[in-house]
């Protein structure tokens, strides 16, 4: 290791979280060089600007390959820079730390730390790398019984200039919370959206906003996430256990209002589905508090927003025009989601802004014209 803070990193593996570590550091002045063995793969992230692809010896270097070859990839890193600490960026951290300990020579895991920034898109691939997919968001440092406090001090540097808020936990630690906020709802999404597979156009044709926000990581890649469940299989489990249990809950509170509905000539008090409408409440109370508890921006308290759901025209230029005018107002855009209905010229712009400023934003933009829904 070189003196002083470290400046030089080596990306092996330059997909979307790859190129997204190479541009994040490029962008804190750190240099990066690039590796991985796909030929395109690694010019694409050169010419993104990720890095350079060359052989420098560097201080750290960060394996962002699909989880069950990481370890491989890792402890081959670990023997390629003998001076260099090393961690991976794979979701999964118990059965990586496992194979790098089974694996990795004499000592020389004591260069490894393992990573898991909890930031990503369900796109793969350099191309949608981002710099800024790091900004304030959790970057789990994961040290090995054995690792060097100089190793995991690097890899905490390396989070903070990829611009990460670091967090310290035990591969068990991390691998029991990611099942809960990552993994499930990953097989939440992927099972609510495969229920769309076979509906016809026009039911389809009526989502909502509801349906996106439920089902954007429904598009993740398969073969990550299957690496990604089979590496995790035991937490995973654990929590779809729980979601079980609430879907039969569910499933028998449905199935005595659906037999109530089917007599609804001899409503009485005993006939009714006794019940039924409490389990369904409490269930739904659940989601409500378990909700609540989803931290809002850069990770801290979450925050209400207020949202102002604005008509615009269905044109270019509406959404600068309305943008400009919130800019004018003086109040910030802290979200926005944009819904196009079916078959009408207009989209409602769904502004989600802090609550002490949603009254003026509507009065000021009904003042300057726009129609407020
Ligand atoms: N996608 C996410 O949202 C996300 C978020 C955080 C962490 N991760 C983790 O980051 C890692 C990479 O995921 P991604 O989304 O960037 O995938 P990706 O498919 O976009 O990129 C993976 C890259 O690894 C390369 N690769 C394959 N085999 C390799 C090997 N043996 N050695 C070196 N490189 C190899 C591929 O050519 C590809 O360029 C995974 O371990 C994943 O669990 C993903
Ligand atoms: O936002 C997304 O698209 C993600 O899939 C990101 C996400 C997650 O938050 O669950 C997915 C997997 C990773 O290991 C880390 C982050």
């Amino acid at each position: 290791m070189s003196p002083g803070p470290t400046r030089r990193a080596r990306i092996v593996g330059t997909g979307l979280i790859g190129t997204s570590v190479g541009l994040a550091l490029r962008a804190a002045g750190w240099q990066v060089s690039l590796q991985d063995p796909s030929p395109t793969a690694v010019a694409l992230a050169r010419d993104l600007g990720a890095g350079t692809i060359d052989d420098e010896t560097p201080d750290v270097v960060v394996v962002a390959a699909p989880p069950d070859v990481a370890a491989g990839v890792v402890v081959e890193q670990l023997d390629r820079w003998p001076d260099a600490v090393v961690t991976d960026v794979a979701s999964v951290k118990g059965a990586i730390a496992s194979g790098v300990a089974a694996l990795a020579g004499p000592g020389s895991s004591q260069r490894y730390v393992g990573s898991h920034p909890m930031a990503g898109r369900e796109r793969s691939g350099a191309v949608a790398g981002r710099p800024d997919l790091f900004e304030g968001r959790a970057w789990v440092v994961v040290p090995m019984p054995d690792s060097t406090p100089q190793a995991v001090e690097t890899v905490r540097a390396l989070a903070r200039a990829a611009r990460g808020e670091v967090v310290v936990m035990t591969a068990e630690e991390h691998d029991a919370a990611v099942a809960a906020v990552s993994h499930v709802p990953q097989v939440m999404a992927t099972l609510t959206a495969a229920r769309l597979r076979d509906r016809d156009e026009h039911a389809v044709g009526l989502a909502g906003q509801g349906l996106r926000d439920v089902t954007r990581i429904a598009a993740s890649d398969p073969q990550l996430w299957t690496q990604i469940l089979a590496g995790n299989a035991a937490g995973v489990r654990e929590v779809l256990l729980d979601v079980q249990s609430d879907l039969a809950a569910a499933l028998d509170a449905l199935g005595a209002l659906a037999d109530e509905a089917a007599t609804p000539h001899h409503h009485t008090p005993e006939r009714d589905a006794p019940g039924a409408r409490a389990v369904l409440a409490r269930l739904l109370d659940d989601g409500n508090r378990g909700r609540a508890r989803v931290p809002g921006k850069h990770g801290g308290a979450p925050t209400a927003y207020d949202v102002v759901t604005v008509v615009i025209p269905d044109e270019p230029g509406s959404l600068g025009r309305l943008f400009a005018e919130v800019g004018d107002a003086g109040i910030n855009i802290e979200d926005l989601h944009l819904e196009h209905a079916v078959g009408h010229p207009v989209a409602l712009a769904e502004v989600s802004v802090l609550p002490a400023t949603s009254d003026r934003l509507r009065t000021h933009l009904q003042s300057t014209g726009w129609r407020i829904h």
